[in-house]
């Protein structure tokens, strides 16, 4: 009666740190990416990463949103500087909510400051 739980875990992977540069090219390379920016609608209407979808990390309803997303993408996950992003890649681990995620976890600023496309 057991639904071997070790097999369905197997298919999740933990977030990956990635850096501005490598996190740039990724999106460039693969479009399907989606970004999931976890900082407050305010932050995220005053610029954002291009496409990205907008999920605020102190919604009461955030790993429900996360675990509600398509799992069969891959996302890119961050935040202003690494410290919501970070809680919540280990969230993402914990509960297992979603099975290939990157984290930009030098966040936002780093990639306002690298120069790197930024969407009103
Ligand atoms: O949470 S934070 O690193 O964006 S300030």
């Amino acid at each position: 009666a057991d639904p071997a739980p070790a097999a369905a875990a197997a298919t999740f992977a933990a977030p990956k740190n990635i850096s501005v540069d490598d996190a740039d090219k990724l999106l460039k390379s693969n479009p399907k990416i989606v970004v999931i920016d976890v900082r407050t609608t305010d932050e995220f209407k005053a610029g954002h990463i291009p496409g990205a979808k907008n999920i605020d990390f102190f919604s009461d309803d955030f790993a429900k949103q996360l675990g509600a997303l398509d799992k069969s993408q891959t996302y890119l996950v961050h935040c202003a500087a690494g410290g919501r992003s970070g809680k919540a890649c280990k969230l993402i681990e914990q509960q297992q909510l979603l099975p290939s995620v990157y984290h930009l976890n030098e966040g936002f600023k780093a990639w306002e400051k690298a120069g790197k496309p930024v969407e009103k």
